[in-house]
C-alpha cells in the first residue's frame, strides 16, 4: 500500500521489454516471487554460470494462471522486493508480462521470440514446475520455441524427471555437462541441472510470517 492507501502501480519502464543486443544470451525466469528468497537467487546464479548467460530476466508474473491469486501482493511491491534481494549486474527484474497483458508463459515466449529473433532465450524454472509443465497453456509450443533449463529442487527431483513433459521430451534432453549448448540447439531441447539444492520456498516464508 502507498501512504494514501492506494495499490502501488508498476513504473511504465518496468512493463517494457528490457534493452538487448543481437546474440545476447538471456534466461527467462518467471515467478510469483511472493516473497522472493535466496532459493530464487540460487536459481539465478546457477543459470548464469552453467548456461553461460549474459542476462537473467526475473519476470514477476501478474499472477500464475494455476495459482489462486487471493492475497497476492501487488506487482509493483513484488518487483521492488525482488530488486532488493537480487542486486546483480546481469539480472533484470521486470514486469514485462503485465505489459503484454497476459499471465501465460506461451504468450511471453511467443512475443519475445517474434520481436527479438536475434536474442538467444532460454526458459528457466525449478524442478517443481517441470512436474506440472504439462498443465501449462500450450506447453508443447513453449518447448518447441525455446530451450528449457530446469534447476533441481529438494523433494521434486523424481516427480519432475518422471513427469509427462519430461517423458514426452526425453529424447531431447542434453546432459548437464553440455548445458550451455542448449542455447545453440534447435528446440525442443532441455537440460536438468543438479546443483547444490536450496530447500527455501515462498510458502515456508509466508507461513513463518516473512513477506
Ligand atoms: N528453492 C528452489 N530451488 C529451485 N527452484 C526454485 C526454488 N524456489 C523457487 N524456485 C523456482 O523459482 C520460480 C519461481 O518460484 P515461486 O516464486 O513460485 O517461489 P516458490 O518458493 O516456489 O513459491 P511458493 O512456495 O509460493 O509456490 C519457479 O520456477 C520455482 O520452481
Ligand atoms: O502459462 C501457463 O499456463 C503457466 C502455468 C503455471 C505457471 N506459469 C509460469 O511459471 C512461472 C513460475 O510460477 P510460480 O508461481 O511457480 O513462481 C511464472 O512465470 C508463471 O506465470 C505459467
Amino acid at each position: 500500500m502507498t501512504p494514501d492507501g492506494a495499490t502501488p502501480e508498476p513504473r511504465p519502464e518496468d512493463l517494457k521489454v528490457p534493452p538487448v543486443v543481437a546474440g545476447l544470451r538471456v534466461g527467462l525466469f518467471g515467478g510469483s516471487f511472493d516473497p522472493p528468497h535466496q532459493g530464487h537467487l540460487h536459481v539465478v546464479e546457477t543459470a548464469l554460470e552453467r548456461l553461460r548467460l549474459d542476462r537473467v530476466w526475473m519476470m514477476v508474473t501478474p499472477g500464475n494462471p494455476l495459482k489462486n491469486r487471493a492475497g497476492l501482493p501487488p506487482l509493483a511491491a513484488r518487483i521492488e522486493a525482488a530488486r532488493a534481494l537480487v542486486r546483480h549486474p546481469r539480472v533484470v527484474v521486470t514486469g514485462l508480462e503485465a505489459g503484454f497483458g497476459s499471465p501465460f508463459s506461451w504468450e511471453t515466449v511467443r512475443r519475445l521470440t517474434a520481436c527479438l529473433p536475434a536474442v538467444r532465450f532460454v526458459w528457466i524454472m525449478g524442478a517443481d514446475n517441470l512436474g506440472a509443465f504439462h498443465r501449462w497453456q500450450h506447453w508443447r509450443r513453449i518447448a518447441d520455441a525455446v530451450p528449457i533449463a530446469i534447476v533441481d529442487r529438494p523433494g521434486h527431483t523424481l516427480a519432475a524427471l518422471s513427469s509427462p513433459a519430461a517423458r514426452a521430451l526425453a529424447g531431447r534432453r542434453i546432459p548437464e555437462h553440455e548445458a550451455a549448448s542448449i542455447l545453440d540447439a534447435p528446440p525442443p531441447v532441455w537440460t536438468f541441472l543438479h546443483a547444490p539444492r536450496s530447500p527455501l520456498s515462498s510458502t515456508a516464508l509466508r507461513r513463518a510470517g516473512v513477506r
